[in-house]
């Protein structure tokens, strides 16, 4: 795939190509303006006007990147899904949560209300949101950010796409938020078999939930292997600095905390 901003032609993505099977997590990690979001939007086939891409996207057998709009729209939700690092941004601000749901649901299997709400209801409790039909009633700035991701995935256990997209969705939450919404990604995965594609700065999440990595920089991928052989055997000295960069990070944090040892899980 390549991907470029049409009004300045300014190449973003260049030629970058990768597959994710099912019941897989692949990870995309590079630092800031590397292409990850883009390349995520892409396959959603999301991204502004002014961006333009070429190549293929094939999701089970189907080159999304030949669908009209109409037929991607479809595909959207029923067999991809995008869980963004903003949940705000997913929702209608001037509507409960649950119309969102409802509609979506209601595009993609024609479910009736009731139905839809104990759906809803049952993947709420499963993520752990209590009182599932009360939240359904709020608002989104009535929620936290941790609530709206957890809706999300939540959502998601109810459509379960084929692909889940989650571009850093822990990035916006506090660390007790973090962790509760990696553990509900990494029960989604099992439970729906989904194939995942996940992106994170953060390497400790990415070495916890992905089975491959893509390392990207400057639109371009420098590797792609499983996460045992990047974060064990020879690495490209990019992804060198990425991992020390981290390691880094957590010292200097261990020195702050009083010498407290960081453990790296
Ligand atoms: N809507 C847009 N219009 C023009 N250029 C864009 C647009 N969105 C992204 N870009 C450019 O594409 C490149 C890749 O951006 P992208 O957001 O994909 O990076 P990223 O790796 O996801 O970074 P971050 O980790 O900060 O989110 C950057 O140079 C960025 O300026």
């Amino acid at each position: 795939m390549r991907i470029w901003d049409h009004t300045t032609g300014k190449v973003v993505v260049y030629n970058s190509s990768f597959q994710v099977s099912q019941g897989r997590c692949l990870a995309i990690v590079g630092e800031s303006g590397s292409g990850k979001s883009v390349t995520c939007r892409a396959i959603m086939r999301l991204n502004t006007f002014k961006m333009r891409q070429s190549g293929n996207i094939r999701l089970n057998g189907v080159d999304l990147a030949e669908l009209s709009e109409a037929d991607m729209r479809r595909h959207r939700g029923r067999h991809l899904c995008l869980i963004m690092q903003n949940g705000m941004r997913a929702f209608d601000p001037s509507s409960p949560v649950g119309s969102h749901f409802r509609d979506t649901l209601w595009q993609h299997y024609g479910w009736s209300r009731s139905q839809i709400t104990s759906r809803m209801a049952k993947a709420m409790g499963s993520v752990r949101l209590q009182d599932p039909v009360a939240l359904m009633n709020k608002y989104p700035h009535q929620l936290s950010g941790g609530m709206l991701q957890r809706m999300m995935i939540a959502l998601a256990i109810v459509l379960e796409p084929t692909l889940i997209i989650a571009d850093e969705p822990t990035s916006a939450l506090d660390t007790l938020s973090q962790y509760e919404v990696m553990e509900q990604l990494i029960a989604l995965r099992a439970e729906t078999g989904c194939a995942m594609i996940f992106v994170s700065h953060d390497l400790s999440l990415v070495q916890r939930i992905a089975d491959d990595i893509v390392v990207m920089r400057d639109g371009e991928i420098l590797e792609h292997g499983t996460t045992a052989d990047i974060f064990s055997g020879t690495r490209h000295e990019y992804t060198r600095h990425l991992l020390e960069a981290k390691q880094r990070l957590n010292r200097n944090f261990s020195n702050r905390m009083g010498g407290l040892q960081h453990v790296d899980r």
